[in-house]
């Protein structure tokens, strides 16, 4: 039927009987043999297809014999009403009411009995009624679905019909026009066929008129192997839908049921076609070979993220959910009992040996209000997850924040201790809720400051435990304790903090050469044009002091690296302001006591206006000097300890 086998593929009858019944799979094979024809006894052709009991299928040959097991056999002699009854047509037509999609479709050889098996004799729609024996499976179905339902309740049939004729989609059901219709496929309802027409009935008798018509319109040729043979897959589908039973719209269903009539597979030699018939052929065997390969990945693959060719034809993409989807399919394989038929037999009976492998996940097409309930219950689930997730994660917060949450309100007196329980639930935007949110903050500064508070000594034993002065330096720092003595003796009394955002230092020059009435307006670090001393790097290079939050830290101060004139220049380069202080200029800066004048109002100036937090280095003392930093003089100006989002005043208290 498929494709040619090789001689390795051809199966022994042991092999049958190891993949024998698979009684999970949800794809039932049959295999219907269909009694000699008067054509084929006048030739006196002998049957070699035989059947022993209702599973096995003997297959004789000259010298071999083979057999093969399936779910159910019928021999020539079994009667349409056993295909019915023997195939479980019935259990397929009450799953169908329940939600599911269930297919029939009959394949094999051309001439062996597809559609004498799915529609019965071709006179049946015709010749008026005809008696319930010859009745193929379509009207048997009917007529079990019409009264099964109804007996329900509640249950409309619709029914549509249509043919694949050179991969083009006609409808049956629609006498007046011949244009293909369009197949459609979406993720979520699989392939569609659009415009297709949709018929509802409740009397098979009235459907079957149309089905009548119908069959009329499908195309038929005559061959050497069939005299009426079908030139194109034909596809009955019912649609039952349930209503709802409840007022909340649960256990409504959609089921369906398909009854597929399939173009018989042929070799042009065989049949004697003619050039006009050639494209047919083409088109029937290679839609066919499709499908064969969509059988054979569905039995090969596994897991999730196999690939079926259902794309490659209209045929397999209008029986995906038959094949890999949600229902229950019942194939039936027929085949002709001649000898000269039997590479084809053979085929036929390969193809269903490995569809019945396939094992599709039975799933109800339930109703969309039942989906929707079911999603949002599994929403409800996970927010149920998420919400306790919350409140563990919330608990063990507040379980690590107790201690630190314990706050004494200071000035009543009396410590009173108040935690984070006792200020209530904390909700976005209720008053309890920052109360929370600022006993947290408050307790993280708090730890900020304990933090500081602990470094400070440590920095203060690390300031005493260095080492000796280099000679050096104490030459150094012999200049800076002359110049710090000319800060704290002159002028006697600073003048007071301007409140105007213009710096305007009492002098950056020289007094001695420029009288204080002269101030020009230049830039506070502007060295001194006579002396060349800058009056913000002496300053903050011997006082030790370092501007934070306005200025970076000041590395370039380390006198163990660097010699303190080239510290200045990067530190003037740090800050963007003159960095063209050549160090033969800066060492120009050493014992210059008139020009220190300019340096203590400059520092009156910026601690108040440019410098918002003068932060005083760890101190140095117990007799000892950092070589970097001489001894801190006594300053006129406040100091302020600046930590992030915090202010404290009168540092020197922590
Ligand atoms: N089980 C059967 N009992 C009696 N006659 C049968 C049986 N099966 C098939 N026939 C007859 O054999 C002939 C061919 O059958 P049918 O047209 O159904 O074959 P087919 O497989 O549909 O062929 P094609 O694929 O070419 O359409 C018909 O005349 C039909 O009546």
């Amino acid at each position: 039927m498929f494709q040619r086998r090789s001689k390795r593929q051809t199966f022994d009858s042991k092999k049958m009987k190891n993949n024998g019944r698979q009684k999970e799979s949800n794809v039932m094979v049959a295999v219907r043999v269909r009694p000699l024809n008067e054509a084929e006894k006048e030739k006196r052709e002998q049957s070699v297809v035989f059947c022993p009991d209702k599973h096995n299928l003997q297959v004789s040959q000259v010298g071999r014999d083979r057999l093969f097991s399936f779910d159910t056999v019928l021999g020539p002699n079994n009667s349409q009403e056993d295909v019915f009854e023997a195939c479980q047509v019935k259990r397929l037509v009450a799953m169908a009411t329940q939600g599911y999609s269930c297919t029939v479709f009959a394949f094999g050889q051309t001439g062996s009995g597809k559609t004498y098996t799915i529609t019965g004799p071709h006179s049946v729609f015709q010749e008026g009624p005809h008696g319930l024996q010859s009745h193929g499976l379509i009207q048997r179905c009917l007529s079990h679905l019409v009264q099964v339902c109804s007996t329900g309740g509640g249950v409309s049939l619709q029914a549509s019909y249509l043919e694949i004729y050179n991969e083009q989609v006609q409808d049956l059901l629609e006498p007046r026009t011949h244009c293909p219709l369009a197949v459609r496929g979406s993720r979520t309802r699989g392939f569609r066929v659009e415009n297709l027409t949709l018929v509802e009935f409740c009397s098979v008798d009235d459907f079957t008129k149309l089905l009548g018509e119908g069959q009329r319109k499908r195309r038929t040729s005559s061959h050497l192997q069939n005299e009426r043979s079908s030139r194109g897959h034909a596809i009955l589908t019912v649609y039952v839908t349930t209503q709802a039973v409840g007022v909340d719209g649960g256990g409504a269903t959609k089921g369906k049921l398909s009854l597929v009539d399939l173009a018989g597979s042929e070799r042009v030699k065989d049949t004697g076609c003619k050039a006009e018939l050639l494209e047919e052929t083409g088109n029937i065997n290679r839609s066919l070979l499709t499908l064969g390969k969509c059988i054979a990945a569905l039995v090969d693959a596994k897991g999730r993220d196999r690939h079926i060719p259902y794309r490659d034809s209209k045929l397999t993409k209008l029986l995906s959910d038959s094949l890999g989807g949600t229902g229950l399919t019942l194939m039936i394989a027929c085949v002709s009992p001649t000898a000269s038929s039997l590479p084809e037999t053979l085929n036929t009976l390969y193809y269903s040996s490995q569809a019945r492998r396939i094992r599709p996940r039975l799933s109800a097409n339930r109703g969309q209000r039942e989906k929707l309930v079911s999603s949002l219950q599994r929403e409800i689930r996970l927010l149920h997850k998420e919400n306790l997730l919350l409140r563990q994660r919330l608990s063990s917060f507040l379980e690590a924040q107790r201690p630190d949450l314990e706050v004494k309100h200071a000035g009543s007196g009396s410590s009173e201790t108040m935690t984070l329980e006792e200020a209530g639930p904390t909700r976005p935007g209720s008053a309890s809720c920052s109360e929370a949110c600022l006993l947290q903050e408050l307790s993280q500064e708090k730890d900020k400051l304990q933090q500081v508070k602990v470094e400070l000594p440590d920095n203060q034993e690390s300031s005493n435990q260095q080492g000796e002065l280099q000679p050096e330096e104490s030459i150094q720092l012999l200049d800076t304790l002359q110049n710090l003595k000319s800060v704290t003796s002159y002028p006697p009394t600073p003048p007071p903090p301007r409140a105007s955002a213009h710096i305007r230092p009492s002098s950056p020059y020289c007094t001695h050469h420029h009288p204080p009435s002269f101030m020009p307006p230049i830039r506070p670090a502007e060295p001194c044009s006579h002396c060349h001393w800058c009056p913000l790097l002496y300053c903050i290079g011997t006082t030790g002091y370092s501007l934070q939050g306005a200025l970076p830290p000041l590395p370039g101060l380390n006198a163990d690296r660097v010699p303190r004139e080239c510290a200045r220049t990067r530190m003037g380069d740090r800050h963007g302001w003159e960095s063209d202080l050549g160090s033969e200029r800066l060492g120009r800066t050493k014992a210059q006591p008139e020009c220190v004048s300019s340096a203590g109002a400059f520092q009156e100036n910026s601690s108040s206006q440019q410098a918002k937090a003068v932060v005083p280095r760890p101190p140095r003392s117990q007799g000892r000097v950092a070589p970097s930093a001489p001894p801190l003089p006594k300053q006129p100006f406040p100091l302020q300890l600046v930590v992030p989002g915090k202010t404290v005043e009168h540092a020197e208290a922590v």
